[in-house]
């Protein structure tokens, strides 16, 4: 019987009582493991990764409290105090556009969109919640958990992309979930970030507008599978039809990209 498809997902540098730590949300690794079937395997953000993205047969790039330099798109920090984490952010802005080149099916999550922009070139609101026009995308601390990572507003899919193609595929599922809405092809998402795409990077189409116009799902165009979205589609992603389909999706283009990979080597060997 075939492998299950192994799936890369980034890390976190993170330091607890003086120890320092590579380390990734169980919530990522549940997502792998039974969303998509996959092996998970946590990259620390300090690999050599030219032969480790050709082990690899899917990359997932987590979401994380700390938010990217903004050094990286040319602006001045709005926050210098704020929680950084230069080695992830070294590492995922050089594997991002190693893993697009390769054709490796990529999923990002919150600061794993805004990763992805960057690294095409795009940059980022620092606040969201400053900019004119835009809501407030941040969740409330306050609150529990599930509230903080509850539904929070609806998302509008985009026609032509990944997101929109789910929706064609699995109406009847869909029509029968409160949190999608099939006659204006509204989504409900959680939100919980205060960074948001400001410039689109190359080659990246949207897939899905908050209401207020902020971009909350991209793709790369001519990629089999590279996208990425604002919210989290791992929190409880059982209890949401919508998250279980696209991480089904996600296995699909994994498990063709292993077999793609697979068939090559044996025609080279022969
Ligand atoms: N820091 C960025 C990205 C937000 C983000 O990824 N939040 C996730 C928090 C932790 C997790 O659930 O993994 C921003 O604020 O925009």
């Amino acid at each position: 019987m075939d492998q299950p498809p192994l799936i890369g997902i980034t890390s976190d540098h993170v330091i607890q009582t003086s120890h320092s730590y590579y380390s990734a949300g169980e919530r990522y690794i549940n997502a792998i493991t039974q969303g998509v079937k996959g092996i998970p395997v946590i990259i620390p953000a300090v690999h050599e990764q030219s032969t480790l993205l050709n082990q690899l047969d899917g990359l997932l790039i987590t979401g994380a409290y700390s938010n990217l330099n903004p050094e990286y798109y040319q602006q001045a920090d709005q926050d210098v105090n704020g929680l950084k984490d230069p080695s992830r952010d070294a590492f995922n802005l050089s594997v991002i556009p190693k893993a697009i080149d390769l054709g490796v099916p990529i999923l990002g999550i919150c600061r794993g969109i805004q990763e992805m922009n960057v690294a095409l070139g795009g940059t980022l609101h620092q606040k969201v919640h400053e900019q004119p026009g835009l809501n407030d995308h941040r969740e409330d601390r306050s609150q529990p958990m599930d509230v903080q990572y509850g539904p929070s507003h609806s998302v509008i899919i985009q026609q032509g992309g990944i997101l929109s193609s789910i929706v064609k595929q699995h109406h009847e599922i869909l029509n029968a979930s409160t949190l999608f809405n099939s006659s204006n092809q509204q989504l409900t998402v959680n939100s919980v970030h205060g960074q948001g795409i400001n410039t689109l990077g190359d080659h990246l189409k949207i897939e899905a507008l908050a209401e207020d116009g902020l971009v909350e799902a991209i793709s790369v165009i001519s990629h089999p599978f590279a996208l990425a979205v604002q919210w989290h589609p791992e929190w409880q992603f059982l209890e949401n039809p919508f998250s279980i389909l696209m991480f089904r999706e996600f296995q699909n283009a994994c498990v063709s990209y292993k077999q793609a990979k697979m068939l090559k080597k044996q025609t080279a060997c022969r």
